[in-house]
């Protein structure tokens, strides 16, 4: 599908997406444990990968109509999965799951799509074998397909920081259930920290121990996965909410602005979205107990902004600094290359196709902006959901229209964006 997007203001009221982060550890959670009811989970094609995951390994993810699920776990003892493992587009559940598999006693097989194939697991698999499981990637490029063998036992490992936090959090979640847990030593530092402490949060939810160390962290063995009075809710997503934020800054109509729901605080480090719109110009105001965030059009001007912490918010950021006058620069951003595609390189790309200039270098980007500067084009989305959905908002205020290709991708993480983008009053065209 390609949606085209007509020039637009926006205003009325968006409801975040559940969290994706979230979600996959709710889920996998429940898998450890001998089951838990997830309420407001995301049901995105992500999460779907993680729940076949779990069912493959034993357990029964059951969605009832109201979104929530009813999941059976296998309880800390992963089935042999009795097919390969597709974990399509998402680099959580591969990685996540790759920790799981190593505690089967025997041989489990993961794949994903062309992008997920080319994305980097070596370190996990180095952790995974230091610990005695067998972990190998098909190709010896440490990517996948990847064929895992366990049982491993726990014990030490070190592993850089700075590749993918999710081999921590892999880690952590298996670690909880080997004989011996498992203490991680840093040998870089860490990247993307607070999806570690959305880990820690979730793990304390489950009634599982894990902790930060002086070297990186460390997971008690032999605990058991139990929900605190077995239910748990998941939170409203910050990567997602950044769209509609964006929006609102950059389009909002002069008679109403864009009031975002579902936006409780947590611990996810995305959540700077807001305080970066307001340093960009925006009026911006989050009441944190009611959860919700209003946002009114002004002026942005250009900023400097470290994503060591917040990665998927690089794609966002760059359409602000396209529209703000003057320079943003974004930087501590290699990390943001390994993911679905390179995203300093897409966003240089494709905002180039609509006449924002920008400077890439290894770690950052500087977008060099001006609303005057954007003229609608046919822009790839590089088959990367949060590429569509930023080069999405670029298109409501170039000049002329913008087609965004291969949009159906908004599916991995917020399947709703384009209906979202509707109701705010946005006038878009879907065809095949
Ligand atoms: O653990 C998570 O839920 C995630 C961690 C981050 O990845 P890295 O740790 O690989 O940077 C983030 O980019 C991804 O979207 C979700
Ligand atoms: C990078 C992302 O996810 P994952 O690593 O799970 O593919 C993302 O959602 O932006």
């Amino acid at each position: 599908m390609n949606v085209t997007i007509t020039p637009s203001s926006v205003g009325g009221t968006a409801r975040a997406p559940p969290s994706k982060s979230y979600t996959h550890r709710a889920i996998l959670a429940a898998g450890y444990a001998d089951g838990a009811t997830v309420r407001d989970a995301l049901w995105s094609a992500d999460t779907q990968a993680t729940a076949r995951a779990v069912e493959l390994f034993g357990g029964d993810v059951d969605r009832r109509e109201d979104g929530t699920l009813e999941i059976d776990g296998f309880d800390g003892r992963p089935a042999v999965p009795a097919d390969v493992i597709d974990c399509a587009n998402s680099g959580t559940t591969m990685r996540l799951v790759t920790a799981a598999a190593a505690l089967a006693d025997g041989t489990s097989v993961l794949t994903g799509d062309e992008s997920l194939r080319s994305r980097p697991q070596g370190p996990l698999l180095e952790a995974l074998s230091d610990l005695g499981a067998e972990a190998d990637s098909t190709r010896g490029n440490g990517q996948a397909p990847l064929v895992v063998t366990g049982p491993l036992a726990g014990g030490e490992l070190s592993i850089p920081g700075d590749v993918s936090s999710q081999y921590i959090t892999a880690l952590l979640l298996a670690g909880a259930v080997t004989d011996e847990g498992i203490a991680i030593d840093l040998e870089t530092e860490l990247k993307s920290a607070p999806y570690v402490d959305i880990t820690l949060e979730v793990l304390a939810d489950f009634g599982v121990e894990a902790r930060k160390t002086e070297t990186g962290f460390a997971v008690d063995g032999r605990q058991s996965y139990r929900p605190a009075g077995g239910d748990y809710a998941v939170p409203g997503d910050f990567s997602s909410i950044s769209y509609p934020l964006a929006a609102g800054a950059i389009a909002g109509s002069e008679d109403e602005g864009v009031r975002i729901e579902g936006a409780q605080p947590s611990a996810q480090g995305d959540s700077a979205i807001v305080d970066i719109v307001e340093r960009m110009g925006a009026d911006v105001e989050w009441d944190r107990d009611a959860g919700t965030i209003d946002v009114a059009k002004a002026p942005l001007s250009g900023i400097e902004v470290d994503v060591e912490d917040t990665p998927d918010l690089l794609p966002t950021i760059a359409t602000l600094g396209a529209v703000a006058d003057g320079d943003t620069h974004i930087t501590n951003a290699e990390h943001v290359r390994y993911k679905e595609t390179d995203r300093v390189s897409a966003m240089a790309e494709e905002l180039g196709k609509l006449g924002v200039e920008t400077t890439e270098e290894r770690d950052s980007l500087t977008v060099h902006g001006g609303e005057s500067s954007l003229s609608g084009a046919t822009v790839s989305g590089c088959d990367d959901h949060r590429i569509i959905m930023a080069l999405a908002l670029a298109g409501l205020v170039a000049d002329g229209q913008t087609t965004v290709e291969g949009a159906d991708h908004v599916d991995v993480s917020f399947p709703g964006f384009f209906g979202m983008l509707e109701e705010l009053g946005v006038g878009l065209e879907r065809t095949d």
